[in-house]
């Protein structure tokens, strides 16, 4: 179990290059299964949970060649089914959540999928009956082993259908869409997630030559292809990480420029962190952020009352920023009521930061109210474990403000996500130390 030891209270200075995205990178990764022809891929981010996915892809068979630090060719020309069945795939595939997006494409491909329960955060329950809702209206026999958590389809042909998802599940729409493309007739998938994610996804599919229409709405059509060809992709700078740096600048109250961001991809991101009173600005294609040397404000409501800071399904605000929000609240000026509508565990490391002495108040699993110190009260350093990668980070953030050195353990929890992150703080000025 790493740990990091991080002296806080240092303003830091510099200049911050985003990652390319984790969750982007795992559905684009699962998509090279989709074809026999070399596959490469650009801006690949070198975290543990990517890094596991393309571990499992050479396992699968799949030929991977390194073109340099962050570029991959893939070629799935002759892949080993035979692996599904191995107890390997069970250990390597339950490593992490993005795995799930294998079965897919392989059920495309290959006429069968099989997964073991994923892994990723604990942050509540986390069904899969989407996925598996969506592959049955495809014409593919499900089976759940309840013993191993071991899911399975099969199907000698899939045909296209018009289907009404239960919920906008990310993955779900990444691996029903990967499904269709090679589907007989015509599929419509309405109440698709739309995520940036999930659009670069069908833009690459359709490089490939899948037909694919409503790309960014939440009704995708697919008309299904017989086979798919090679393709080249680049994966979007990661806007969770982004956002990760844009609340870390403002509470540890540094001047930082974030690096070509996608500005145009960042949705609601810029919006909700100017409601905490946040000022960053758009420059060219990077967000600079002053040194919030007064502090922030938190706005109200038009009406005078208390913001509320809220997920939902894109382009609503994603539940992967909540507990950044969260943290970086506690030294602004006013209050919030942060509600985490999607996850039911996320919020509990909030009892770390009221050790830490944020004025916090945990209303219930899904809601906690946030009353900030405006600076007049440092955080005081501690000893804590990292739950999630979310609250991982933001326990990074309120070690890196906070007044003395505090100790983060299990930090494998933020490098699932984060590339290098002691490194690249280190070089903005962080005094940081990571001891594995
Ligand atoms: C590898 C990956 O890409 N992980 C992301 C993906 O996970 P993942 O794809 O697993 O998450 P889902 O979109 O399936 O669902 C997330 C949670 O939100 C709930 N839900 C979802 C949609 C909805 O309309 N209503 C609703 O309540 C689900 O029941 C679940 O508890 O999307 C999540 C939601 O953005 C992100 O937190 C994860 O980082
Ligand atoms: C919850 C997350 O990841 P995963 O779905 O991989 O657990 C996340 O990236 O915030």
């Amino acid at each position: 179990m790493g740990t990091f030891i991080i002296e806080g209270g240092h303003a830091l200075k510099g200049d911050i290059h985003p990652q390319g995205a984790k969750n982007e990178a795992l559905q684009i990764l699962c998509a090279v299964l989709l074809t026999s022809d070399p596959v490469t891929i650009n801006n690949v981010p070198d975290i543990i949970d990517v890094n596991k996915l393309i571990d499992l892809l050479s396992h699968l068979g799949v030929k991977v060649t390194k073109n340099g630090t962050s570029s991959y060719t893939f070629q799935a020309d002759n892949v080993d089914l035979d692996f599904l069945q191995s107890e390997d795939y069970k250990i390597l595939g339950r490593g992490l959540r993005g795995s799930i997006m294998l079965v897919g494409p392989l059920l495309a491909r290959f006429g069968q999928g099989f997964i073991p329960r994923p892994g990723g955060d604990k942050i509540g329950r986390r069904r899969l009956d989407t996925h598996f809702e969506g592959f049955i209206k495809l014409g593919a026999k499900f089976r759940y082993n309840k013993e191993e958590y071991f899911y399975g389809v099969e199907a000698e042909e899939l045909t296209g259908t018009h289907m009404l998802l239960d919920e906008a599940s990310v993955t779900g729409t990444a691996n029903i869409v990967m499904a269709a493309v090679m589907a007989k007739g015509i599929t419509t998938i309405y109440n698709a997630a739309c995520e940036p994610y999930l659009q670069q996804l069908c833009k690459m599919l359709v490089r490939m030559g899948a037909k694919i229409s409503g790309i960014g709405s939440n009704l995708l059509t697919i008309e299904g292809v017989s086979e798919l060809g090679g393709t080249e992709h680049r994966i979007l700078p990661d806007m969770i990480e982004i956002g990760s740096w844009i609340g870390l600048a403002a509470m540890t109250k540094s001047e930082v420029t974030i690096k070509n961001v996608a500005y145009d991809e960042l949705g609601l991101i810029p919006s909700t962190f100017r409601k905490l009173g946040i000022t960053l600005e758009r420059r060219g294609d990077d967000v600079y952020i002053p040194a919030h040397k007064d502090g922030y404000e938190i706005q109200n409501y038009i009406d005078g009352s208390i913001l509320t800071i809220s997920d939902a399904p894109w382009p609503g605000f994603t539940p992967d920023l909540l507990s950044i929000v969260l943290v970086v609240a506690t030294q602004a000026r006013g209050s919030l009521l942060i509600h985490q509508k999607m996850f039911e565990s996320r919020l509990f490391f909030v009892d770390k930061l009221i050790d830490m002495g944020a004025k916090i108040i945990l209303c219930d699993p899904h809601r906690a109210s946030v009353i900030g110190h405006d600076f007049q009260s440092s955080l005081k350093a501690t000893t804590m474990t990292s739950p999630d990668i979310r609250a991982g980070i933001s326990l990074l953030i309120a070690a890196l403000s906070a007044k003395g050195t505090s100790t983060i353990h299990n930090i494998e929890q933020i490098d699932r996500g984060y590339q290098n992150i002691d490194g690249r703080l280190k070089q903005i000025g962080a005094h940081i130390q990571r001891i594995s």
